[in-house]
């Protein structure tokens, strides 16, 4: 057995404590993925198979990382996935988090199912760092309005629609642990719903519906790119980022129906296993988007040189979800500014060791693909 590192450098290291301080049960919640995890799995396998060319002599005396996203400034392209229930990793939950990465500077995406409700979680920001809001939209059309309605008040400034999950994928270690959140942990942004629907306030299974159950029956999985987009349409301004798209069939599908950019995700492994990993799938989505509009990418991010290759293969941005709760775990926001400090130091000593001093100078020039099929289709260098 691996010793519990004192001082966390990288982020394994905090994964590693994490297991060490979290119950078995949330642990194993958190970094399942679904059937036989080779998704979960190739996520990270996948980021090894780039490998990076760097060049040399380039004054890296200054390295940037400000970017655009959304067509907004940000000071880094590390941003935050959405991510159920933070307070199972620490009482501060979604606020410690928020308050992360405003002092990060970049985005964060929260999640329909918070254990902090959602004004509560943009109040702890701060102008700089955009929020956006992830919807799964329900049978109940109206409980999804009313989410949409706080979050548009609140301030949040796009809608993220996770569409790779129109029923919960298998999780093994969940069904083996009857995996149920303490009851004392409440879906906040429920708690004040007026519908039919307002049952799911509380995380106590009704009966002997498990989790998935539950999100499964009230999800609506008939929701259709014509008309779930279009009503999405209908009844917001709001910029809609689909999440969770992973071919170019549906990357034109998405810019067809209006939507303002994509994330290219499988959802951590924890949907449908045996799909390419986020970082395969990337370069067939940027060329199908051709600077239309533009493409993220979340899964298996775990190191700065990570960073490099999705935004060498064309990403904007990437998101990380799990080592936002392993720092969460850790020490709460201390833990996430932990996590993301690891991150963006990695990034910006990578850069420079690559030759690049801004993030345009991220070009598909640094990948060398061990697997070429994959790399055929990558943008131009920007060199
Ligand atoms: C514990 C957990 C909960 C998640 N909850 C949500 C969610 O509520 N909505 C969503 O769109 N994605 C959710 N995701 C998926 C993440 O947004 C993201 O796609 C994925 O986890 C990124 O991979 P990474 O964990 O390797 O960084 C969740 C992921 C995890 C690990
Ligand atoms: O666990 C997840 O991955 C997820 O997306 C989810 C969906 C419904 C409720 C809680 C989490």
């Amino acid at each position: 057995m691996q010793a519990t590192p004192i001082l966390p450098v990288c982020i394994d290291d905090l994964e590693h404590i994490a297991k060490d301080i979290l119950p078995s049960a949330t642990w194993g919640y958190y970094t399942s993925g679904a059937n036989h995890e080779q998704t979960l799995r190739d996520n990270r396998d996948a980021f090894k198979r780039y490998r990076l060319r760097p060049r040399m002599l380039r004054d890296v005396s200054k390295v940037t990382t400000t970017t655009t996203i959304l067509g907004k400034k940000a000071r880094s392209p590390l941003c935050v996935a959405p991510c159920a229930m933070h307070k199972l990793a620490h009482p501060d939950g979604e606020v410690a988090t928020s308050k992360a990465v405003a002092s990060h500077g970049s985005v964060m995406i929260l999640s329909t199912y918070s254990t902090t409700a959602l004004e509560k979680v943009i109040a702890a920001g701060n102008p700089e760092t955009q929020y956006w809001f992830q919807l799964y939209v329900y049978k109940d059309r109206r409980v999804s309005e009313k989410l949409i309605r706080r979050a548009e008040a609140a301030g949040f400034s796009a809608l993220v629609l996770t569409v790779d999950a129109p029923y919960l994928g298998r999780r093994l270690l969940d069904s083996r642990n009857k995996f149920s959140p303490p009851p004392h942990l409440r879906l906040e942004n429920f708690i004040d719903s007026t519908t039919d629907f307002s049952s799911i306030d509380s995380l106590e299974k009704s009966g002997d519906e498990t989790f998935g159950e539950t999100f499964g029956n009230r999800g609506d999985a008939s929701l259709s790119w014509e008309e779930g987009i279009a009503w999405l349409r209908s009844i917001t301004a709001l910029p809609i980022i689909v999440k969770g798209i992973l071919t170019a069939e549906d990357t034109e599908l998405a810019i067809k129906h209006g939507c303002s950019a994509i994330i290219v995700s499988n959802h951590g492994g924890r949907q449908l296993d045996g799909t390419l990993a986020s970082i395969d799938a990337l370069p067939e989505i940027v060329e199908a988007a051709g600077n239309r509009i533009e493409v993220y990418m979340d899964g298996g991010v775990r190191t700065g040189t990570d960073i490099i290759k999705a935004l060498a293969l064309g990403a904007q941005a990437v998101f990380v979800a799990r080592p936002i709760l392993y720092g969460l775990a850790y020490n709460g926001e201390d833990g996430a500014r932990l996590t993301l400090r690891l991150l963006q130091d990695e990034l910006e000593l990578g850069m420079a060791l690559a030759g690049c001093r801004t993030i345009d100078e991220i070009g598909s020039h640094l990948i060398h693909s061990l697997h070429k099929q994959a790399c055929n289709n990558i943008p131009k260098p920007k060199l």
